[in-house]
C-alpha cells in the first residue's frame, strides 16, 4: 500500500521543492512559481508565449464574478509579495498556485495509455470552459497555519435544482484539507472525511472555505473546515478530516536497502562457494 502511495506521490513534479515539514513556504517550485508583484502582471501573457509552461489555474479569468475578484484582490493584497514595501497589515498570506505533476510513476502508470499519461490532472482543474465548474484559489497563512479557499461554483456542479451538488462541495473540502495537510507536513492521503451539510449553496455563488489544523498526532493531521458565505454570516457546510502522512519515504528506502543487502549477501555467498569448490578441486 505504502509503496503504491509512494509511486503516486513521486509523480508530483514539484513536491520535492515544496516546503513540506517546514511551515515557511519557499517561493519557487519547478514549473510553478510564487510570483512577485511585478511578475504577476506578466502571468496572463507568459503562458501564451511559452505554452510549455504549466498553466496556473488559480489566477483570475473572465468567468470570475465580482465577489470572487474582490476576495481574490483582498487576500492578494495581504499576500507576502504584495505587502513587501507596503504597510504591514498584520497578517501574511501566500497564494498557492495550482500544482502540476507527471503521471509517469503513478500506480499502474506503465499500463496507462499515452493520452491518459499526458492529459490527466487534478480533476477539479480539468474542465476547459472557464467558470463552468470549479473556479477556486487557495491562500495559506503560515503564522496561523490556516488556509482559505475562495470558491465559485459553476453550472456543471448542479445537484438539487439551482444548488451545488454535495459531492462537489465534498470535493472542494477534500482538496482544501488535502492541500493544507500536505503543506504542513508531507504528502498525505485523506483517510477519513466527515461532512455536515448545514445549508445549500446556490449555484454560481462564491463561498469561502476555511481550514484549520485541529491537531497533529504522529503521522495523522486532523483538519477542520467550514464553508460559509463570503461575509461569514451563513454556514453552508462543516467538515473534519484525518489525513495521514504517507510513510513511503521510509518504506521505500528500507525496501531498497534490504534488497541491496540481500543481493550483496547472495553475491558474496556465490563467490565464496565457487572459490571454495575451486580450492577443494585443486
Ligand atoms: C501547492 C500545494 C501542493 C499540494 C499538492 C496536493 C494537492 C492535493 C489536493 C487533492 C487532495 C485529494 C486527497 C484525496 O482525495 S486522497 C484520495 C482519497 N483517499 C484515498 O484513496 C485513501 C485510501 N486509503 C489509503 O490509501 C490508506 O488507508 C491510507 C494511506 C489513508 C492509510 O494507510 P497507511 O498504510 O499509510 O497507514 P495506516 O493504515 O497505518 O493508517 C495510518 C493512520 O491513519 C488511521 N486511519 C486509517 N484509515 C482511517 C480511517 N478511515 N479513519 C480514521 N483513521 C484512519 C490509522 O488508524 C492509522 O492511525 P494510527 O493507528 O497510526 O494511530
Amino acid at each position: 500500500m505504502a509503496r503504491s502511495v509512494g509511486r503516486i506521490f513521486s509523480g508530483f513534479r514539484c513536491f520535492g521543492s515544496l516546503p513540506f515539514g517546514n511551515p515557511l513556504l519557499k517561493t519557487q517550485c519547478s514549473g510553478v512559481l510564487f510570483r512577485t508583484t511585478s511578475e504577476r502582471t506578466l502571468v496572463h501573457v507568459l503562458p501564451k508565449i511559452f505554452p510549455r509552461k504549466p498553466r496556473d489555474f488559480s489566477l483570475p479569468n473572465s468567468s470570475w464574478g465580482k465577489e470572487m475578484m474582490e476576495l481574490y484582490n483582498h487576500y492578494n493584497r495581504l499576500s507576502k509579495e504584495a505587502t513587501e514595501g507596503q504597510e504591514d497589515h498584520g497578517e501574511e498570506w501566500t497564494r498557492l498556485p495550482s500544482y502540476n505533476r507527471t503521471l509517469k510513476y503513478a500506480t499502474g502508470g506503465a499500463y496507462l495509455s499515452k493520452i491518459i499519461q499526458s492529459k490527466a490532472r487534478l480533476f477539479t482543474r480539468n474542465i476547459r470552459d472557464p467558470g463552468a465548474a470549479f473556479e477556486y484559489v487557495l491562500f495559506f497563512r503560515q503564522d496561523k497555519l490556516k488556509c482559505v479557499c475562495i470558491f465559485q461554483a459553476g453550472h456543471l456542479l448542479e445537484g438539487p435544482p439551482g444548488h451545488v451538488h454535495g459531492g462537489a462541495i465534498a470535493t472542494m473540502i477534500d482538496t482544501v484539507t488535502g492541500t493544507h495537510a500536505s503543506l504542513l507536513s508531507a504528502p498525505v492521503m485523506t483517510a477519513n472525511l466527515n461532512v455536515n451539510y448545514r445549508s445549500p449553496i446556490p449555484l454560481g455563488s462564491t463561498v469561502l472555505i476555511e481550514s484549520i489544523l485541529d491537531k497533529e498526532d504522529g503521522r495523522k493531521m486532523y483538519i477542520s473546515c467550514r464553508v460559509t458565505s463570503t461575509d461569514g454570516s451563513k454556514l453552508h457546510t462543516e467538515a473534519t478530516g484525518n489525513c495521514p502522512q504517507c510513510h513511503f519515504h521510509f518504506c521505500h528506502a528500507t525496501l531498497c536497502i534490504v534488497t541491496l543487502l540481500l543481493l550483496l549477501f547472495l553475491h558474496a555467498a556465490l563467490f565464496l562457494s565457487i572459490s571454495v569448490s575451486n580450492l577443494l578441486r585443486r
